[in-house]
């Protein structure tokens, strides 16, 4: 027991100092670059550095939550996937970039991190319902837990987008990536496929569960060559994330705002490529939800439907376990995007998405620890 703790607090000395570095934000631009220079070498020497950085970051701030939530066995666990992967990458700390051997060790590290963090979301989750079933959760708590999922979530992805490029380029990630790919990220994203892709999947999951789906309708504008595609440099993944969340949405209130035998009027996309954005705006004719329930539909655990039960029989496939749209908004955000609801009341929902089309502005947005960062967790403990 003595040797754990002592290298317990080995450990928490490293978290201590690597958070004191800021974490190091990559353009797409950046990411196609490495992807094309195809360096293992520099690769490794970034990450081995970056990755400890940007957990170290995230970590001390999960270490600020409330001695309440951070006892909850579901935290608990998740803290432990970030201090043992967190000790894995320091392993590599002074290793040589120059053995192959070492190399081919710190992919496999990289995909075994990225296999055992694969539940975090849903942990979580879990935890902070462990949470409120245990003590009453005040509006104070409620919002830290709000501002840190999302900074946590956020650094997520970050870091799951460098494993993911070093393990499509370098590793023997069974690459189901499309030949035009660098690593996850597509040149030429074809944003009106992906769109497609998502709608296909999203009206299964209606059919399936409401009988019925409403219809789509999708237009593209080249605003700078009319005749040219609708593409962009981005990581198809994250838009059909994106996309698939919204159409999951839209379906759901129209067919809910709709009597079994109307015909149900059907979701209009349109998606504009201008100088600096790429838009996508998802329109329905869904009845909408008022503005003072507009911010709640961004609130990890909100939803308007009855919480899925644990056995999915009678659960609203559609309604989500209550972080979709949030971490949706997330991924258009991490690359300088966004994700805008828009609701109409009694007609129907806009929900809309910018992209950025010059990949050298579409830089991380990563969350930093700091002083600021640190003051939003003072005085809930
Ligand atoms: C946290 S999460 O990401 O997991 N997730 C957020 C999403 C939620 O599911 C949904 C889905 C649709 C809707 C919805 C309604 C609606 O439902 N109206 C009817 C209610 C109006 C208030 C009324 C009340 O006053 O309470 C009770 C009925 N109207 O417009 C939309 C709508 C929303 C989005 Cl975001 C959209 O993109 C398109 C849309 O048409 C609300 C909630 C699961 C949970």
């Amino acid at each position: 027991m003595r040797i754990t703790r002592i290298l317990y607090r080995e450990v928490l000395k490293q978290v201590d100092f690597y958070s004191r570095f800021n974490p190091s934000p990559l353009s797409i631009e950046k990411f196609l670059q490495f992807g094309q220079e195809k360096c293992e070498k520099t690769s490794f020497l970034f990450l081995r550095k970056e990755l400890p950085v940007r957990l170290a970051n995230i970590m001390k701030e999960l270490h600020l939550l409330p001695n309440r939530l951070l006892e909850m066995p579901s935290v608990e666990l998740v803290n432990s996937w970030y201090e043992r992967s967190f000790d894995e990458i320091l392993n590599f700390e002074s290793a040589s970039p120059d053995s192959s051997e070492v190399r081919e060790l710190f992919c496999d590290t990289l995909i075994k991190i990225r296999n055992r963090h694969s539940n975090v979301v849903e942990t979580m989750a879990q935890g902070i319902l462990e949470l409120k079933q245990s003590t009453l959760v005040d509006q104070h708590v409620e919002h830290c837990i709000q501002y840190f999922l999302n900074r946590f979530y956020m650094s997520r992805i970050s870091i799951r987008m460098l494993i993911n490029q070093h393990a499509a380029l370098f590793g023997s990630d069974l690459n189901n990536q499309s030949p035009r790919n660098i690593g996850c990220i597509d040149p030429h994203c074809d944003v009106k496929a992906i769109a497609y892709d998502a709608y296909d999947n999203a009206r299964f999951l209606c059919d399936q569960y409401y009988l019925t789906s409403p219809g789509i309708d999708i237009e593209t504008i080249n605003g700078q060559d009319p005749n040219g595609p609708v593409s962009i440099v981005y990581t198809p993944s994250h838009l059909y994330h994106i996309l698939f969340e919204l159409y999951k949405n839209a379906m759901r209130a129209v067919v809910e705002s709709h009597n079994e035998d109307d015909d149900l009027p059907p979701i209009k996309t349109i998606i504009v490529k201008a100088k600096e954005d790429l838009t996508i705006k998802i329109c329905d004719k869904g009845g909408g939800i008022p503005r003072s329930l507009r911010d709640m539909l961004f609130q990890y655990m909100y939803s308007t439907a009855p919480q899925p039960s644990a056995s999915g029989m009678n659960s609203a496939p559609l309604a989500g376990y209550g972080y979709g749209l949030p971490i949706s908004r997330l991924y258009a955000r991490y690359l300088q995007g966004d994700l805008v609801i828009s609701s109409l009341e009694g007609y129907g929902t806009d929900a809309i998405v910018y992209l950025k089309v010059l990949s050298s502005e579409a830089n991380e947005l990563l969350p930093v620890f700091n002083k600021t960062s640190s003051k939003h967790y003072t005085s809930i403990q």
